[in-house]
């Protein structure tokens, strides 16, 4: 388990991470989200050890990470994939880690092999590509076997099917009951890996929820035009919907537009349109962090 509590942390005048607290529970993938600069990498990096804090405290299973004796053994994380020494082959860089680290050297092999590395494992990492870099600092991370992981942006530089295989990784990891953080913009990608989202926005926290109870929070209503409409504004009511009227139509909330249908041909009653009109989570992000965009352009939303 992660615990950041009350976390600040600036840089000069710049305050990248506000009075941030939030815990990352094993057996879950939890998205961290947050718009460009939000303070993701920021938060990250003193979980890491990698920044002094200002104030506040990001404990790894009650512990600060620079205590632990053989680090990569508890946490393992992916920062910045670029960081790396291109000179070296990607078995000989895993092998100096696992060395620091009283790692067995055949977990070597092993993660390579997991990572989709073992053919390359011979070559210098100065001719990988971006998605082998991040599929070789992903191997860095799972090197130790720990029990507590985090990934920064891990699905940059990956193709479909590389974003699909990091997908699956996260699952397996929490699924293996692992701590899982992983940080994106983008929260199309969050909907399809997170069990539970932390949304920060200008170094604070913006939400702190499931994903299905996002998802519900910003359910989208269904279109209804009907010939004799408020006669089927009454049928929907008694059936449990709530339904507005709006210019040429309803807004329906509370049944999908399938039972919406059913209670029409039950009741004889011609629709004219049925639209399910569901706000994206893609919109429920923006909602949450409009406030908080660093350099949101006037008039425009990112
Ligand atoms: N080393 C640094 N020196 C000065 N300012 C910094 C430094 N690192 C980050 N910042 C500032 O702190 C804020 C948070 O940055 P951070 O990189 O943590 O955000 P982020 O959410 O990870 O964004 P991104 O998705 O763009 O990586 C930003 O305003 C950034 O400009």
């Amino acid at each position: 388990m992660i615990a950041v509590t009350d976390l600040t942390m600036r840089y000069g005048d710049a305050l990248a991470v506000d009075d941030l607290t939030f815990e990352v529970r094993p057996g879950l993938v939890t998205g961290f989200l947050g718009p460009n600069g939000a303070g993701k990498s920021t938060t990250m990096r003193v979980i890491l050890g990698l920044e002094t804090p200002d104030a506040g405290t990001a404990l790894v299973g009650g512990r600060p990470y620079v205590s632990f004796r053989r680090p990569m053994r508890e946490v393992g994380a992916l920062l910045d994939a670029g960081a790396v020494h291109g000179g070296r082959t990607a078995a000989m860089h895993l092998r100096c880690l696992a060395r620091s680290n009283d790692i067995g050297r055949e977990r070597v092999g092993e993660v390579l092999e997991q990572v989709g590395l073992a053919e390359v494992a011979g070559r210098r990492i100065a001719g990988f590509s971006l998605g082998m870099r991040q599929r070789l600092g992903i191997a860095a991370a799972l090197l130790g076997d720990p029990g507590v992981l985090m990934f920064d942006e891990p699905v940059n530089g990956l193709d479909p099917e590389g974003i699909r295989w990091i997908r699956e990784l996260m699952r397996r990891l929490a699924g293996e009951g692992r701590t899982v953080l992983v940080s994106s913009h983008l929260m199309s990608e969050m909907a399809l890996t997170a069990d539970h989202l932390v949304v920060i926005g200008r170094g604070r926290l913006v939400a702190d929820t499931a994903m299905a109870e996002l998802a519900a929070r910003f359910e989208g209503d269904v279109l209804v035009r009907a010939a004799g409409q408020e006669a089927f504004a009454h049928v929907l009511r008694a059936s449990g919907a709530s339904v507005r009227e709006e210019p040429g139509g309803l807004s329906v909330t509370g049944l999908d537009a399938s039972r919406i249908g059913e209670l029409a041909l039950r009741h004889g009653v011609a629709l004219r349109e049925l639209t399910p009109r569901g706000a994206s989570l893609e919109e429920a992000f923006m909602e949450l962090t409009e406030d908080s965009l660093e350099f949101a352009a006037e008039g425009s939303t990112r």
